[in-house]
């Protein structure tokens, strides 16, 4: 048992890892989408302005409803006696939205300026 939460607690942190570092990708689509917006910033190494441009608060309002609906469809135990809908939740789904907005969307938008920084060496 405590072998199998111990693999789901890495399979979860390899999860959010790996979608904190497509924050590059993401980065990359901002860039060619306006670099003469972005290149300022980056020759002044100018990381606040490049916070600015990269960050758009209703996005990561939608994000923040959109993972805090899924756990509450997705995250429901499963067993043969509750109705679709009904299901106790594994985790407790308003925990997500304060995960996403002060972890992992800072962290994705930190890999976002680190690699714009470097992105016309
Ligand atoms: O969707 C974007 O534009 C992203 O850069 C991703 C992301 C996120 O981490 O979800 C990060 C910064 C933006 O403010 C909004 C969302």
């Amino acid at each position: 048992m405590h072998y199998e939460i111990d693999t789901l607690n890495s399979q979860r942190s390899w999860v959010l890892s790996r979608r904190i570092h497509y924050g590059k990708f993401v980065a990359e689509v901002k860039f060619k989408d306006a670099s003469e917006e972005y290149s300022p910033a980056i020759q002044a190494k100018d990381r606040d302005a490049l916070m600015k441009l990269l960050t758009f608060e209703s996005v990561e309002e939608m994000v923040k409803k959109r993972v805090e609906k899924k756990a509450k469809v997705f995250g429901q135990e499963v067993n043969l006696t509750n109705d679709a809908g009904n299901g106790k939740c594994k985790i407790d789904p308003s925990v997500l939205p304060c995960l996403y907005g002060e972890w992992v969307m800072p962290l994705t938008k930190h890999v976002e300026v680190e690699y714009l920084l470097r992105r016309l060496d």
